[in-house]
């Protein structure tokens, strides 16, 4: 089997701004553009140059995926980029600041929102900004599979044949494989990979940048549970910024 890398894209505009984004196509801050060099060179560093490299469809982690290929010295690999993987589509919260989000709801409803297997934010509408049912990017994707909202499950449901179809393989041929998606995305992919209950899911948190290692048995199951990070005290804190999102304002730490 080969190695598993999960990454989540460099720092976006939006997450600077601590704004919900999803399905919006926002590009990197030139220190998620570092970030991402800084990745390529850590997985270069830890003998982990990625034979195979798969992305979401989503500017902020091709781009991430781009950048890592080459600081990490991958040559003349294809990156393959699909929707499947894209982050969870966080419906009419797009483009909102989470502690405004937090500020209207409450914590109970911004939580399960946030960080809840089954809670989906309300849906955009029908033609509204963030429908991307018509969206030419997007042509490739069964029409009634594009979202307007989604929760965890819904987000596990939709990456998991592309997992199973495009990822796996390239593991079982013992490919080093980096799967570069997203906060929710990958927290998608890692509860399923860990066997996570529903009482542990809401504790995840998956911080931009920080590669994260998994070794896999025959039968996919992790040799160690939650993966081990490259720079685990880094990751741990970034973590801890991640989950701390609305509940410190934007305005006041930038
Ligand atoms: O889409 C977003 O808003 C962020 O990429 C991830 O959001 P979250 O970590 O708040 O779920």
């Amino acid at each position: 089997m080969g190695t598993l890398i999960l990454l989540r894209h460099g720092e976006s505009a939006w997450n600077a701004r601590h704004l919900f984004t999803g399905w919006t196509d926002v590009g990197l801050t030139a220190r998620g553009e570092q970030q991402a060099m800084r990745c390529g060179e850590l997985l270069r560093e830890a003998g982990l140059v990625p034979d195979a490299v798969h992305s979401s469809a989503l500017t902020r982690a091709t781009r991430t995926a781009d950048l890592v290929a080459r600081s990490a010295g991958v040559r003349g690999k294809r990156i393959a980029a699909h929707w499947r993987l894209n982050e969870r589509h966080y419906g009419a919260l797009q483009g909102r600041e989470k502690s405004d989000v937090l500020k209207e709801f409450g914590e109970e409803r911004f939580r399960l929102w946030r960080r809840s297997y089954d809670a989906a934010p309300p849906p955009v509408a029908e033609g509204a900004p963030g429908d991307v049912s018509d969206d030419p990017r997007y042509a490739y994707a069964p029409r009634t599979l594009l979202p307007r909202t989604e929760s965890l499950a819904d987000v596990t449901a939709r990456l998991l044949p592309y997992w199973h179809e495009a990822v796996v393989p390239d593991l079982r041929a013992g490919r080093t494989t980096l799967v570069v998606a997203h906060s929710n995305s990958l927290r998608a992919l890692v509860a399923h990979l860990d066997r996570m209950s529903r009482q542990e899911v809401p504790g995840l948190n998956i911080p931009t940048a920080m590669p994260l290692r998994y070794d896999l048995g025959e039968d996919l199951a992790p040799l160690v549970r939650g993966g081990r990070y490259l720079d685990p005290p880094a990751a741990a804190a970034a973590a801890a910024e991640v989950a701390a999102e609305g509940f410190r304002s934007s305005r006041a730490t930038r």
